[in-house]
């Protein structure tokens, strides 16, 4: 059985240490601070649900916070620039590394894959007057053409 990309990471700890990480280097950073400055507390820990979701995890963003719907409007009117929306994927990349997820190619693929595939969607829906798509599912990312190198 090839595990969920959720399981190699190292469960719900790993996606709890990446995003506790990376709100660590946003609120330090000139670029995404603006747009995080009034973030609840809770922020971190919901982005983690999500990801973990995403990553083959429980679907507890899904029972629990309001699904693709909630995500989708958090992020809809915020005008995301392509310098911002480039720096969040060099910031989890960072967060990544120092909450210890694995390094290994193919889930450094795969993970990567998903945060360019998430974060331009992101920004275009975050346009002013952007045709939205409103409602769909939670997604489930898998690992692509690399799956994991099991010798
Ligand atoms: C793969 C890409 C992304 C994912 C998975 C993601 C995920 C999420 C989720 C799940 C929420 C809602 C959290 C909640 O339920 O409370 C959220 C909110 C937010 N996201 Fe994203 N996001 C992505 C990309 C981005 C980018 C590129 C930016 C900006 C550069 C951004 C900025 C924000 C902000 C400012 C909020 C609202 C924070 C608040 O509650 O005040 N996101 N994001």
């Amino acid at each position: 059985m090839t595990p969920t990309l959720y399981e190699w990471a190292g469960g719900a700890a790993a996606f709890t240490r990446l995003t506790e990480a990376f709100y660590a280097r946003v609120e330090k950073d000139d670029l995404l601070e603006p747009l995080f400055a009034h973030m609840p507390p809770s922020h971190a820990r919901h982005v983690a649900t999500w990801l973990a979701e995403v990553f083959g995890g429980p679907a507890d963003y899904t029972a629990h916070h309001g699904g693709y719907a909630h995500m989708l409007g958090k992020h809809l009117g915020m005008g995301i620039t392509e310098p911002q929306r480039r720096r969040w994927v060099n910031l989890i990349q960072d967060a990544a590394d120092e909450a210890g997820l694995p390094g290994d190619p193919e889930f450094r693929a795969a993970f990567l894959a998903y945060v360019e595939w998430g974060t331009r969607l992101a920004r275009r829906n975050s346009q002013p007057g952007a045709d939205v798509v409103r409602e769909a599912p939670v997604p489930r990312w898998g690992w692509g053409e690399a799956p994991p190198y099991q010798p």
